[in-house]
């Protein structure tokens, strides 16, 4: 028959609610409250249960059996579970005012008589239904710090009745506590579980039974604690296995011991001293090595780990910030801050010396002329060490400064870096270089009119016959007979037409083929025939060699009684020109400007040698030429005379001419002047106006699409001109630039062959044979010497004129420079050689060739000094009373004679005074006395050069 658990628990007399749980431990389970009822069976099992001693072996602490602890530290509860998260409640008593430290608490001193307990014996209540089962004598793992509240210990909980949850509510009961040897008061216990003692355990049975009369202050109930978010522990990870939770502060055992016996200084001490450690700490940035992140939250362990790491650890600290710099997005931050963080990052990997430039780049194309700046950037060198190395060569240089092109290679050189180096294209290069390389198709050329200049001694008739050819009378309209412009002209003969250019001679001629504008087809040599060939006709056929033109020879004045022309015809052979007369290739015309005889013949051989030289152009295309002469005009401005050399030239063209430009406003006839022309086809003179300024003699012109394309060149043309104006003249050329030409390669000539021009100026014709003859010798298979001119007497400017424009060298035997021709030579950079000893001119002359021209000495020229007076000492000799014209002459220099534009000998400087007393040197326009060693004809009109040899070291093998 069922029986009520309530009227068992009667029977029994115990509490119903101690029977129902005795039903559970006896086996008989869904008994949840008194009210439930018990079969026979069910009846008989717990009276067996009771019977069988049960109830007080359930009774039994397992804690006491199981702990490895003394069983009088053993706490006094019922194996519970423990959660490893949250506390829930906590339950704990004190002694009198000591606090406890709780996890995360300070303790405080405690009094006398309070025990210290393991920290696995503070009771924290878990929700069971969550909480893996672990043995109490664990400590719980939940990391969360968690306050205990003081408690009285005279007033313990007393679980009111009807309580069933108890995991909500655990009070402590007196009941619960058992001292240890009888309980003296002031022991501590904290209770793990909510439950009373059984009865028959300490505390009595009695007692067990009765509910607790509690004062209500004496209860202490806590208000549930906030529920945190579990933290995500290794240990929990580890199968729900919490590991055991150490203090945050150890207290040393002196403390402890001293804390014990009252003395409470120690403590406090050692107190303020943790926590003053613990505000460094959290004042310290975190470190978030790894390695640290993965210890967990045991700061000890972290402190031993960051040490142990050492400088490793400070290195992955500084890995783990730069890649935090790293990953942050330059959007991430404001410009101010973002600058900032680059020009740190920028200035610690300077001082760490790495190359914050771009890397090396090689095979650099690099523009010239071009900046510091466009030279780190096209080969990724810092610019400091670019400036580094400029200043080791003493220049100051910043990033915008411009290097040339040997300074580019030299840094290039010594930064190792590969670079081509191209000249920046200019808007001439585009444009000018573009008309002048553009090639006529062949079947747009036509038959031009040739362009003939006449040249030749003066007064042999130049002008007389261009007057007697064109129908004019210029001659007389000359200023002194002499002609002083350059005229042009184009006439007809039959079909044709002929250009005439009128020079005021070769001079003007060869100066404007100096200047590369080679305007003549045919060179007409005009010769008196009764006067034959001269001096200037001499360089006039040296100047028509050297323009490379086919030359007519014109035998004028042949009306003249004292006519000669086989002594002419002579002449010209003996100069390399054999009259077709007598086999040659020359042609010889006997004219006469006077009465017009073989004018026509002139004309017509002019036109047959045209004919055989094919002169043609494209008359559709855009206009280039040569400017002839121009002058400023009152009513017209700039009137420019010009030839056109290809093309057709019209008015309101638009043309550059050197370093001006302008369009073509009016075109006028220079036959005449105010016959007004549209066009003006190849080969014909014309005088144009509109252009801004007078362009030279001998400057190109070109027509251009755009004005301001033309304006533009002009400009940079002016501004070219003017510093190189300013700039210092080099030498143009000379042996040792025909040595370098030579070397490089560069050295003007058809073909495979090179020429090296010469002009030979001599005292005699003995001389010049004897010099010609040695150099037939010279034989080079890649070489040839070539003598443009060979004259008896001193250097004269048409000499120099004609180096210049042949890029010749002089070479003067026994004879001197006029003072004109030596300030010309000096001005436009034209070597003049001098010898006295045939054999040494020819040998240096053979070594140049051979490409191993290495002089050993130099001749340095000093000054000269003309003879005034001579003075006969007896015992002395002759002294030469002489004022230095220019230079200096000094002690111990060498000397030569000229006397009559010839040098006469070459002697050592004896003895220089400046009136009585010796002079070291005596400057230009000071008087002196030399004295020559071995030389004593010395006399008044002499020149004395004084020049000093200077030794040269040897630069080749
Ligand atoms: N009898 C004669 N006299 C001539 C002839 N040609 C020129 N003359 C004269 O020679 C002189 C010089 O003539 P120009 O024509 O001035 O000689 P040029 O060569 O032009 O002289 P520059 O202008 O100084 O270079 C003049 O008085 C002419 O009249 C000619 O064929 N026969």
């Amino acid at each position: 028959m069922p029986i009520r658990i309530y009227a068992l628990a009667k029977e029994l007399d115990i509490d119903s609610k101690e029977l129902v749980e005795i039903c559970n431990r006896a086996g008989v389970t869904g008994k949840g409250s008194a009210l439930a009822s018990l079969t026979d069976e069910e009846l008989e099992k717990v009276k067996s249960y009771i019977s069988g001693g049960g109830k007080k072996q359930d009774r039994k602490p397992k804690a006491a059996s199981d702990s490895k602890e003394p069983a009088i530290e053993q706490p006094i509860r019922e194996e519970r579970p423990v959660q490893t998260g949250r506390p829930k409640e906590i339950r704990t008593i004190r002694s009198g005012n000591a606090p406890l430290a709780v996890h995360g608490r300070t303790a405080r001193p405690a009094d006398a008589g309070v025990e210290e307990l393991p920290e696995e014996e503070l009771s924290v209540e878990m929700p069971a239904a969550e909480a893996p089962a672990v043995e109490s004598t664990e400590a719980p793992a939940a990391s969360q710090p968690t306050m205990v509240e003081p408690a009285e210990f005279e007033a313990p909980e007393a679980t009111p009745a009807g309580a069933e949850d108890s995991s909500e509510i655990n009070a402590i009961r007196r009941d619960d506590y058992i001292a240890p040897g009888g309980g003296a008061r002031g022991k501590v216990r904290v209770l793990g579980g909510g439950r009373g003692p059984e009865p028959g355990e300490a505390g009595g049975k009695r007692e067990a039974n009765k509910p607790k009369q509690v004062a209500p202050t004496t209860r202490v109930k806590f208000a549930k604690m906030p529920t945190p978010a579990a933290p995500p522990t290794p240990q929990a990870k580890k199968g729900g296995e919490p590991a055991p939770q150490k203090p945050i502060m150890q207290l040393p055992k002196a403390a402890i011991q001293g804390a014990k016996a009252g003395q409470k200084a120690p403590l406090e001490e050692f107190t303020k001293q943790h926590e003053k450690k613990r505000k460094d700490k959290e004042r310290r940035p975190v470190d978030i090595s790894p390695v640290d992140t993965e210890e967990g939250g045991d700061s000890g362990d972290r402190r031993r780990t960051t040490k142990s790491k050492g400088l490793a650890a400070m290195a992955g600290g500084r890995e783990a910030r730069a890649a935090g710099r790293r990953t942050k997005k330059p959007s991430d931050m404001d410009s101010d801050s973002g600058d900032r963080m680059r020009r740190r990052s920028r200035a610690k990997m300077q001082r760490k010396g790495v190359n914050t430039a771009a890397p090396r780049k090689s095979n650099v194309e690099l523009e010239l002329p071009c900046t510091i700046r466009d030279f780190s950037e096209a080969t990724g060198i810092a610019t400091i060490k670019i400036l580094r190395t400029l200043m080791t060569l003493g220049t100051m240089a910043n990033i915008n400064t411009v290097i040339e092109t040997e300074t580019a290679e030299y840094l290039a050189a010594e930064h190792g870096v590969e670079i081509n180096l191209k000249e920046a294209l200019s808007i001439e290069d585009e444009v000018i270089t573009k008309i002048e390389e553009t090639e006529d198709d062949p079947d747009s050329l036509v038959e031009r009119p040739p362009v003939v200049t006449f040249l030749g001694h003066v007064d042999h008739g130049k002008t007389s016959l261009m007057d007697k050819i064109i129908g004019q009378n210029v001659v007389s309209g000359e200023a002194g007979g002499i002609t002083q412009h350059i005229r042009a002209y184009i006439i007809d003969k039959g079909e044709k037409k002929i250009a005439f250019v009128d020079t005021p001679g070769h001079e003007a001629f060869t100066a404007m083929r100096a200047r590369g504008a080679n305007v003549t087809d045919i060179a007409v040599l005009i010769i008196a025939a009764d006067d034959g060939i001269m001096p200037q006709t001499e360089e006039a056929i040296s100047h028509a060699k050297a323009a490379e033109v086919p030359i007519i020879v014109a035998l004028n004045k042949i009306d003249l009684p004292g006519a000669n022309p086989d002594k002419v015809m002579q002449q010209l052979s003996t100069h390399g020109l054999l009259p077709t007369e007598w086999g040659g290739d020359v042609e010889v015309v006997k004219t006469s400007a006077i009465t017009g005889e073989g004018i026509d013949a002139l004309l017509e051989t002019i036109l047959l040698t045209a004919e055989l030289h094919e002169y043609s152009a494209n008359p559709n295309r855009p206009a280039v030429g040569v400017c002839l002469e121009s002058e400023q005009e009152s009513d017209r401005g700039v009137l420019a005379k010009i030839i056109v050399k290809n093309g057709t030239l019209r008015v309101g063209d638009v043309i550059v001419c050197g370093d001006t430009f302008g369009r073509v406003k009016a075109m006028y006839d220079t036959l005449n002047p105010r016959k007004r022309l549209t066009e003006a086809p190849t080969s014909t003179p014309v005088n144009i106006t509109g252009l801004d300024q007078a362009p030279g003699a001998g400057d190109k012109f070109y027509v251009l699409d755009d004005i301001a394309q033309a304006r533009e060149i002009a400009g940079l043309r002016a501004d070219r001109n003017r510093s190189e104006s300013l700039g210092v003249h080099t030498v143009k050329i000379s042996f040792d630039e025909f040595q370098k030409r030579l070397e490089s390669g560069t050295l003007g000539g058809n073909d495979a062959v090179t020429t090296l021009n010469i002009i030979v100026r001599a005292d005699t014709r003995g001389s010049i044979e004897a010099l010609q003859k040695e150099m037939q010798k010279l034989d080079h298979p890649e070489v040839k010497v070539r003598v443009l001119q060979a004259a008896v007497g001193a250097v004269s400017v048409a000499d120099v004129t004609l180096a210049e424009a042949s890029d010749a060298v002089i070479i003067a035997f026994n004879v001197i420079p006029d003072e004109a021709a030596r300030s010309m030579a000096d001005d436009k950079g034209i070597e003049i050689r001098r010898y006295n000893i045939i054999y040494k001119a020819t040998e240096e002359i053979k070594s140049l060739l051979e490409g191993r021209l290495k002089p050993e000495e130099r001749i340095n020229e000093l000054g000269r000094a003309l003879v005034q007076r001579v003075f006969v000492v007896s015992r002395l000799g002759s002294i030469a009373g002489c004022r230095v014209l220019g230079g200096t002459i000094e002690r111990g220099c060498r000397i030569r004679v000229n006397r009559d534009g010839r040098t006469i000998g070459d002697y050592p400087l004896e003895s220089l005074k400046r009136e009585k007393d010796d002079a070291k040197e005596v400057r230009e326009g000071y008087e002196c006395g030399m004295k020559l060693q071995g030389f004593n004809d010395i006399k008044e009109g002499d020149i004395l050069e004084a020049y000093k040899v200077e030794e040269i070291a040897r630069t080749l093998d």
